[in-house]
């Protein structure tokens, strides 16, 4: 097995942390064609959104009509703040918030250094985790393009929550908000910033290629939508999943899309009809390269309270649900006592999926 030894690490917290390593998948030229793209524009954008959801549960947004200024002051403010000494950054929690102990129903709100969670997965990674209705202890010019930036991701989140159930077949102007609602205002909107360094590293290549680090273990995302942009820097992967066989592929980066994840609670709502997609972030060292990826991810949750299951105007005659009924405030507990990489929504299953796009 090929050996990665890292030589400089992007803070000084936690030496002792072992990453995984991973082994890198099928180039990303060969991928991209499996990726999704969907123009948001465009008069099919419903049919291609739910097609997409059905299928592999993500794609590309284009012509989102979020302006790039604001990606781009927040990029250059959000690697402003990561390059401040660590201490600086580690005071820049959360000021109403105490951290949650292990197994906790909650994130840790404010900066993290390679631990993700409590319960003890890792990656190569900095990050900021923030709650929309939080109060931060943020550089004012950093809070302020998180601001700007989370209020057009917010707006555009809606319209994608539109056209999904618009392309599930709920039709009507009152009737196809019905997932946009369950999101708006409900408090439980975060945001994450995630920097992952570039490794100085030495590095062998085996037989089937190179090998990486993990940056982000792989996990699916609990809530209902999550719309990720970053930088140019590659590393971020879907399961991909085709007949028998699921493989990690590489999604090419573009800083001009924006990538939008259906989350475990929208494959709920939606009965198994779109699939929350399982995905990963691996650095792996090019040769000479010295790129940080930067991303940032933004988290559409229900209210606490909102019971979480199938959409009755989904649901044909006689179809049962796959879940049992629970909200999301169960499965926000359930889902932060586990490792990244669990099965989180097997626990509140009933029956088993069916094949992928399978269902009209
Ligand atoms: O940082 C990334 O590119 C993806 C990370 C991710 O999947 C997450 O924060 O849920
Ligand atoms: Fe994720």
């Amino acid at each position: 097995m090929a050996a990665i030894t890292m030589t400089a690490l992007p803070s000084s917290v936690d030496h002792q942390v072992v990453i995984p390593l991973l082994k890198c998948p099928i180039a990303a030229a060969a991928a991209a064609a499996m990726i999704p793209t969907v123009d948001l524009s465009s008069p099919g954008a419903a049919r291609a959104v739910a097609e997409a959801c059905r299928g592999v549960g993500f794609f590309r947004a284009t012509n989102h009509g979020v302006p790039s200024s604001l990606a781009a002051t927040l990029e250059a403010d959000a690697m402003a703040f990561f390059a401040l000494p660590d201490k600086d950054k580690q005071s820049t929690t959360t000021t109403t918030t105490p951290a949650p102990g292990p197994g906790s129903a909650r994130p840790s709100l404010g900066y993290g250094s390679r631990r993700i969670g409590s319960n003890g997965d890792v990656g190569w990674l900095e990050y900021l985790i923030l709650s929309l209705g939080s109060n931060s202890v943020l550089p004012a010019s950093l809070r302020l393009a998180l601001h700007e930036y989370t209020r057009a991701v917010r707006e555009l989140s809606g319209r994608v929550l539109e056209l999904m159930a618009e392309g599930l077949g709920i039709v009507g102007e009152t009737e196809r908000g019905v997932l946009r609602r369950m999101v708006a205002g409900s408090e439980e909107e975060l945001v994450r910033v995630n920097h992952y360094p570039p490794p100085t590293t030495e590095r062998d290549e085996d037989d089937d290629g190179c090998v990486g680090i993990t940056g982000f273990g792989e996990h699916t995302d609990p809530q209902l939508i999550s719309l990720l942009r970053s930088n140019r820097t590659a590393g971020y992967q879907i399961l991909l999943q085709e007949a028998d066989e699921a493989r990690w592929v590489n999604v090419a980066p573009d800083p001009d899309s924006f990538f939008v994840n259906v989350g475990d609670t929208l494959q709920v709502l939606t009965n198994g009809r779109f699939r929350s997609v399982k995905h990963r972030v691996l650095v792996a060292p090019e040769r000479g390269g010295k790129a940080s990826r930067l991303s940032v991810i933004y988290f559409g949750g229900p209210a606490p309270a909102q019971r979480i299951a199938p959409l009755p105007e989904l649901m044909r005659e006689g179809e049962r649900s796959l879940y049992r009924d629970f909200t999301w405030g169960e499965y926000k507990a359930a889902a932060y006592k586990t490792r990244l990489g669990d099965h989180r929504l097997g626990p509140f299953q009933v029956q088993l999926l069916p094949p992928a796009a399978a269902k009209a």
